[in-house]
């Protein structure tokens, strides 16, 4: 699947997005290597700090079903945004953990602004299981 028709499927998740709370609603499709695509968006709740991203539904629901970090080739993200969608810290922790190092991300909005990057340069000096090593 390519990137335009993931844009698609991060739309219409998009869509499905429980947020009752800021009426800000994200979609994510997460392309895994064997083809599969992974829908997420976001679940708020009235405990605010309970908020799920759509980024980290996407990735969660692919580990849910079986797969494993590695296991994918693309993460797109789409948001109202005025330019592209910026994932926050959690997800960036989350996104780069997962989609390792090298994965490509696609940032979008719904009129069209794009920004192609990967999951390492989007979390700078990350923290990761290689520091819990020296325990
Ligand atoms: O990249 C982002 C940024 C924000 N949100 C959600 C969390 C919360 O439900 C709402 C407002 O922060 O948007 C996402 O799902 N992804
Ligand atoms: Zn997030």
């Amino acid at each position: 699947m390519n990137t335009e028709q993931l844009i698609e499927e991060a739309k219409a998740a998009r869509l499905k997005a429980y947020t009752p709370y800021s009426s800000f609603k994200v979609g994510a499709a997460l392309l895994a290597s064997d083809g599969r695509v992974f829908h997420g968006c976001n679940v708020e709740n009235a405990s605010y700090g309970l908020c799920n991203c759509a980024e980290r539904t996407a990735f969660f629901s692919a580990i849910a079903h079986g797969y494993k970090p590695g296991d994918f080739d693309k993460l797109v993200v789409v948001g109202e945004t005025d330019g592209p969608i910026a994932p926050c810290g959690a997800c960036r922790q989350v996104i780069l953990e997962l989609g390792g190092n090298a994965l490509p991300v696609v940032l979008t909005n719904l009129t069209g602004d794009v920004f192609e990057t990967t999951a390492a340069a989007q979390l700078p000096n990350a923290f990761g299981g290689q520091d819990l090593q020296r325990r």
